[in-house]
């Protein structure tokens, strides 16, 4: 089995012969979707229509179009994949994937607001526009786009809907502890793990399992694919953490120490935080102190991170997680592009 060696967006210069196996997986995955997803955003009426447009980069503000940046497409190729892998046509899962791409969509309009996010895919959030309750409405609309989808395909079950509001009721709850731990310093790495399970891997096990279902597959590959959407979630926060600190602004749309600065218990600081070391303490302090960080002292936070061994053990864990994830696929000779995606997901830049 090939692996990726680079992951969504570096993968260009990954290869000297062009496009890489997981950018072939990626943009198919948005030529099939992408259709029935903008099919789905303009049956919404006026305002909620020319929001959930402009977030998805089809049109500016006013409504003109564009073709701006958008999400990288991860959970929709997931289901697709995981069609696949289960042994039906990936057409099968396509209102699938189109769903789970409008509630990852729904939650990321809403954490924007919540987070007080100004930036995403490098335009101005929904929120910042038009103000917080046009954009959890348009948030909102995203969900019930996707629920009216699954409901009106007719080979699509009852089991789905509720397999993606299952889903819907973790990240809540990822959510709501995830704010908790804003006003506290005592935060744990399990807690921490917790959230994660809840907030990422519960949307990537669903995007697996839908997929599974497409293919009117058994409970024991329903089971399998859960595990192995879940796993690779974990794998995915933990990077999307290690890219808070250390990403390259340029790839992430993110500035220099974007998590540091907002003094947010990602996994590397609390990792850092917990570990008992001088390196660890000394940003307990500078995490107390409540005044804004300035570039030098953001360069000291991010060296205490490395130095306490929080850095170190998110790399460790992530590559952990990556393995966990793909040892489930073993009995699963058609799997890949889960194979391709999971790697893509630990080594990737953006
Ligand atoms: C209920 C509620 C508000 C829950 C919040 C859930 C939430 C926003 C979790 C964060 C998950 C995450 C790392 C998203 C980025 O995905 P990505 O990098 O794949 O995004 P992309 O699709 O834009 O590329």
């Amino acid at each position: 089995m090939g692996t990726a060696t680079a992951g969504f967006g570096g993968l260009e210069r990954s290869s000297a012969g062009g496009a890489t196996a997981v950018a072939r997986i990626l943009a198919r995955a948005k030529l099939a979707t992408d259709p029935l997803l903008r099919a789905a955003v303009e049956t919404l009426p006026g305002e909620l229509r020319m929001m959930g447009g402009y977030h998805f980069g089809w049109w500016d503000e006013r409504g003109t179009p564009t073709r701006a940046e958008s999400g990288k497409g991860l959970r929709p190729a997931l289901v697709l994949a995981a069609a696949r892998a289960a042994g039906a046509s990936a057409e099968a899962a396509l209102p699938a994937a189109v769903a789970v791409e409008l509630v990852h969509n729904f939650t990321l309009i809403h954490d924007d607001v919540m987070d007080h996010d100004e930036m995403r895919h490098g335009r101005p959030t929904i929120w910042k526009l038009w103000g917080a309750t046009d954009a959890i409405l348009a948030g909102d609309a995203l969900q019930g786009l996707a629920i009216r989808l699954l409901a009106s395909e007719p080979g699509v079950g009852v089991g789905a809907i509720a397999r993606l509001e299952q889903a819907v009721i973790e990240l809540c709850l990822g959510q709501f502890h995830d704010c908790a731990f804003e006003t506290r310093q005592d935060v744990t790495l399990d807690e921490c793990l917790e959230v994660v399970r809840h907030k990422c891997g519960s949307l990537l096990g669903c995007a697996c399992v839908l997929g599974a279902l497409a293919a009117e597959a058994p409970p024991g590959v329903i089971d399998t694919m859960d595990t192995f959407g879940r796993e690779l979630g974990i794998a995915f926060q933990l990077v999307d953490d290690l890219l808070g600190i250390w990403g390259d602004p340029a790839r992430t749309g993110k500035p220099v120490g974007a998590d540091l600065v907002r003094r947010k218990h990602s996994l590397p600081v609390v990792a850092a935080l917990s570990s008992g070391t001088p390196a660890g303490r000394e940003l307990a302090e500078l995490y107390r102190d409540g005044r804004p960080m300035d570039p030098v002292t953001i360069a000291r936070a991010t060296d205490l991170v490395t130095l306490a061994g929080g850095k170190r053990w998110v790399q460790a864990e992530s590559r952990r997680y990556l393995d966990s994830a793909v040892s489930q696929l073993a009995n699963f000779p058609a799997s890949g592009d889960l194979h391709h995606l999971a790697h893509a997901v630990v080594h990737r830049d953006r």
